[in-house]
């Protein structure tokens, strides 16, 4: 990520890696498939490698976070490779050792996911990522394993871990206020460990409660037994893990930006192959989408969303799908009155603060808008075009864009770091218009 320019007082100039973000000239008809989910891609690809026998995943995601989770596994001694055709990858398991050096980057899942599969090998693995990777929080993780016996100097990134090969397992006790997956990265190895694993939560609400949904999906389709009855309380038995061949859902929350333009610029947008059952947090787009007064339809053809020429205000929690927070704060701003946007503070510790980035950026456009505690006001204001800082953020460049779509003049600083999830998004993003 390159430095953050500062806010220009008069028409933004363009440098390397700034995107001009597209207007809309006329009512939008396209139909925009999107790759696979990243949340989907990453679980896959950690239980395939702890799995007894060799795994092939169809349509992975291939993205900064899911080339990073690629390349730590290899690290560990995991054999990835591409298949018969580029659209999917076998993966090999193969006993977990160190030494390894781990680069999270900036995602959320390699830096979580990991550690409790690395105390599964046998050697010292360290961990590092970004800059800004190592603001984000992990110590519950830590602790946790550390609370398991396993040896953890450090509690964020950077830090080292050394394994014995083997994990008892038992009971956690977590305070996963700040990050569902938290929850998600021990379940996923406590399947491997010797006594399984129960993580009790204890603290404020659990955000993003879908994603652990997910991880209690694949974890059951892979053949592990899971207890997920109880509130705060998960409970995973040991067990091996059954070899995968699955298709990868795309990415709901990265085909977001892409309904939410037809909604700004009005026409008509399609995203091919939506799953009529997920259990991706990106599904709320139909019911978010609604509320700020698009028509959505699902049917075979994908989801279908049309502008009515009408954009209402909202007040929204968005505890559960707190990923589409920048996008959703970019469409309030077009909204025909103020919204409050609620339940997200931890998004203060995503690839940024969030809600800073998006107060701060917003409000140079000529839009007026406050944090509060737990999210955003947004009151409407015409805006016009300044430079629209980006903070490493992929959803930032996404909120941007939408952004665009109306206000002329919008460049979008170090747009390249959208690649975290969807590295053609900008191409796509133009296709969609031009279509
Ligand atoms: O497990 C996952 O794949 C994710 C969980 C969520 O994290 P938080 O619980 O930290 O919001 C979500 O925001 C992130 O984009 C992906
Ligand atoms: C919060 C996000 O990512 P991560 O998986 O890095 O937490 C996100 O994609 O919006």
């Amino acid at each position: 990520m390159s430095a953050e320019p500062p806010h220009p007082t008069q028409t933004a100039t363009i440098s390397a890696g700034d995107w001009p973000a597209p207007l809309a000239e006329q009512p939008l008809d396209a139909v925009i498939p999107v790759p696979g989910s990243k949340s989907l891609t990453n679980r896959f690809l950690v239980l395939a490698a702890l799995a007894q026998d060799t795994s092939r995943l169809t349509n992975p995601l291939r993205s900064r976070d899911s080339t990073l989770m690629c390349e730590a596994l290899q690290a560990l001694g995991t054999g990835i490779q591409s298949g018969a055709d580029d659209s999917e990858w076998i993966i090999e398991p193969n006993p977990l050792r160190g030494p390894a050096s781990i680069d999270c980057g900036l995602a959320g899942t390699v830096m979580r996911f990991l550690p409790p599969v690395a105390a599964l090998a046998e050697g010292t693995v360290d961990f590092d990522g970004d800059e800004a990777a190592r603001r984000r929080p992990l110590g519950p993780v830590l602790e946790a394993l550390r609370s398991l016996g396993v040896s953890v100097r450090g509690d964020g990134l950077p830090f080292e871990l050394t394994g014995t090969g083997r994990v008892s397992g038992g009971t956690v006790y977590v305070d996963a206020s700040g990050s569902s997956q938290f929850v998600s990265a021990l379940l996923l190895a406590g399947a491997r460990y010797d006594d399984g694993i129960t993580v009790i939560h204890e603290g404020k609400p659990v955000p993003s409660l879908p994603h652990i949904a997910m991880t209690v999906e694949v974890l059951r389709d892979a053949g592990v037994l899971v207890d997920d009855s109880e509130a705060n309380r998960w409970r995973v038995e040991p067990s091996q893990i059954h070899a995968l061949d699955v298709a990868v859902e795309p990415d709901l929350s990265n085909a977001f930006p892409f309904l939410a333009a037809a909604l700004i610029a009005g026409g008509q947008v399609t995203v091919p192959d939506w799953p009529h059952f997920t259990t991706q947090a990106g599904d709320h787009t139909r019911d978010i989408l609604q509320q700020f007064g698009a028509e959505v339809e699902l049917s075979r053809a994908g989801l279908t969303v049309r502008g009515t020429g009408h954009i209402g205000r909202v007040d929204l929690d968005l505890h559960e799908a707190s990923e589409l927070s920048p996008v959703v704060a970019a469409i309030a701003t077009f909204a025909d009155g103020p919204s409050h946007l609620r339940g997200i503070g931890h998004i203060r510790f995503h690839e940024t603060d969030r809600l800073a980035a998006l107060a701060s950026e917003l409000n140079a456009l000529g839009s007026d808008v406050t944090e509060t505690e737990d999210g955003l006001v947004i009151r409407p204001k015409p805006m016009q075009g300044n430079v629209f800082r980006t903070y490493g953020d992929h959803r930032m460049v996404m909120a941007a864009a939408v952004l665009g779509l109306r206000v002329p003049g919008i460049v979008v600083h170090d747009a390249g770091t959208v690649a975290k999830t969807m590295p053609d998004f900008t191409a796509r993003w133009t296709r969609m218009i031009g279509d």
